[in-house]
């Protein structure tokens, strides 16, 4: 199970956060991860935690200004980006062209959709993994899980009608280790989480809680 910690502009501060995510994931069996602002994967890999982007932009070395270049966080020690986050949507075309940037920079991929329709459209593109989130239930302590557990059976049977290859994902709400539980049962391979962790006030303590059950 992978479980990938999106700090978004969270006022956390980010080393520290990291520093629990990789004590968290030597303790378990599941992959602990997290995704930090472009601007703190230097320090954040520098942890030795495994460290995400949390978006590369559709373009090459040159002549781009206020983009994120995918060779430029895998230097900074990203090893996988997430892609089209609901909160940094992007079209179709240029979720391709970032897919397409991230594997040239020999970065792993997930690209995230609303639903299940955009799960299918997703899985085409090749992506490593896409995470299914429901945006109305982002940041509301609502797992997706619980609260809709269709959407994440019918995006794992669309991404498996695709490429059955495409590892599937979900999040939104999610916070305890039951919630992960629920996703794993539906057939998520994973799960990605934000505001559980990043707004938490022990996060160690929010980290121990998500793998106790794995
Ligand atoms: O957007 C998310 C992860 O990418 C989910 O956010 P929450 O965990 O805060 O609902």
């Amino acid at each position: 199970m992978l479980i990938l910690v999106n700090l978004k502009t969270y006022p956390c501060d980010p080393v520290a956060v990291a520093e629990a995510v990789r004590d968290v994931d030597e303790e378990t069996d599941a992959r602990v991860a997290v995704a930090p602002q472009a601007a703190h994967i230097e320090r954040v890999a520098a942890t030795g935690v495994e460290t995400w982007a949390q978006h590369v932009d559709p373009i090459d070395y040159g002549s781009n200004t206020g983009h994120t270049l995918a060779e430029s966080v895998a230097e900074a020690g990203a090893v996988g980006t997430l892609i089209n986050h609901s909160e940094q949507r992007l079209k179709l075309a240029d979720i391709d062209g970032s897919v397409r940037a991230a594997e040239r920079a020999g970065l792993e991929t997930i690209v995230c959709a609303n639903n299940p329709a955009q799960i299918g459209a997703s899985a085409a593109l090749g992506p490593d993994a896409v995470a299914v989130e429901p945006p109305e239930l982002i940041g509301t302590g609502t797992p997706v899980s619980q609260a809709d557990p269709d959407v994440v059976e019918d995006a794992v049977d669309a991404a498996s009608r695709v490429d059955d290859d495409v590892s599937v994902l979900c999040g939104a709400g999610i916070s305890t280790g039951d919630d992960v539980v629920s996703a794993g049962d539906l057939g998520a391979e994973g799960v990605l989480l934000a505001s559980g962790v990043a707004k938490a006030d022990d996060p160690k303590a929010a980290l121990e809680d998500l793998v106790d059950p794995l």
